[in-house]
């Protein structure tokens, strides 16, 4: 029988190793929750976020977006949400897009969305685990993590906290792809964290005249190293000036997603 991380009700006697996992906030209602994570900054961990957000409402489901990236957090703007989080004494309500997606980022309780985050690291930490323990998600189906990059304390932290059903590994072509995807895998073996598999973002930029392929970034090696790993590559999503406009302009739920990205989708609706 799997580990239910409660060892006050539990008798396997295992030696007593507490488990870290926080409780949810008892109103809300979460399925399954997947972390976003990536070996640097700037791959695109958030837009695709995002994207997996928009793509799953788009199939039906409720989803969710828990903004873990404190210092660096984005995902309000690419929504186009503003307002400031609300609450009730059950807790902190998310904030909802147009479309529907949940969301809750620590931009939505600074007074000004450009003031800066200075919080050492545990404060971050607990920022975190507030937004599980304490946010009413609404009968989420799926819940994002957006991780800040790297295996820091911040993905600890969520690995730790949160019961994780999955994570995805964004990476470049440009990336020390191999080491990249090496850490993800040891960081989740070590962790007991399910490894859904790798996307690649800006795997090439389609011409707009004739159509043709150019890989920008040089060419992709993240099939053998996903390979060498057992890992599955999910997608290889374009490089798309529409996507990023529509992100600079608060309108992703109304972009195009690229057809590069049912393979993740997919992936994600099998875990259920
Ligand atoms: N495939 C793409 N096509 C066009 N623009 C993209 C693409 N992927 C990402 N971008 C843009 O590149 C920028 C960085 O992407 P994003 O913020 O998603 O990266 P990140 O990995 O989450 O970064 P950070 O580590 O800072 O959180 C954003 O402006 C985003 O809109």
């Amino acid at each position: 029988m799997g580990c239910s991380h409660n060892c006050d009700s539990c008798s396997a006697g295992c030696g007593g190793e507490k488990s870290l996992k926080v409780a949810a906030n008892p109103a809300a209602t979460v399925r399954k929750v997947i972390g976003v994570v990536s070996g640097k900054g700037g791959v695109g961990k958030s837009l695709l976020t995002s994207m997996l957000s928009v793509g799953m409402t788009r199939r039906g489901y409720t989803c969710g977006i828990l903004d873990a990236d404190i210092t660096g957090p984005s995902i309000p703007k690419t929504f186009g949400v503003h307002d400031k989080l609300e609450g009730c004494e059950e807790g902190i309500l998310p904030a909802r897009s147009e479309g529907g997606v949940q969301m809750i980022s620590i931009n939505l309780v600074l007074p000004n969305e450009d003031d800066p985050v200075i919080y050492r690291g545990p404060i971050i930490a607990e920022t975190v685990k507030q937004f599980w323990s304490d946010v009413i998600w609404d009968d989420v189906d799926f819940l994002f993590v957006d991780m800040p990059p790297g295996t820091g304390d911040v993905p600890l932290t969520v690995f730790q906290s949160l019961p994780v059903d999955g994570i995805l590994v964004v990476t470049s072509p440009q990336d020390l792809v191999s080491m990249i995807v090496g850490k993800a895998v040891k960081m989740a073996k070590m962790m007991n964290i399910p490894l859904i598999g790798v996307v690649e973002n800006y795997s090439y930029l389609a011409c707009p005249d004739c159509g043709k392929h150019i890989p920008v970034f040089g060419e992709s090696r993240v099939d053998a190293v996903a390979a060498e790993y057992g890992l599955p590559v999910l997608a290889k999503l374009p490089i798309d000036p529409k996507l990023a406009a529509a992100v600079d302009a608060g309108r992703i739920e109304d972009a195009k997603l690229p057809d590069e990205l049912a393979g993740a989708l997919k992936a994600v609706e099998d875990i259920r």
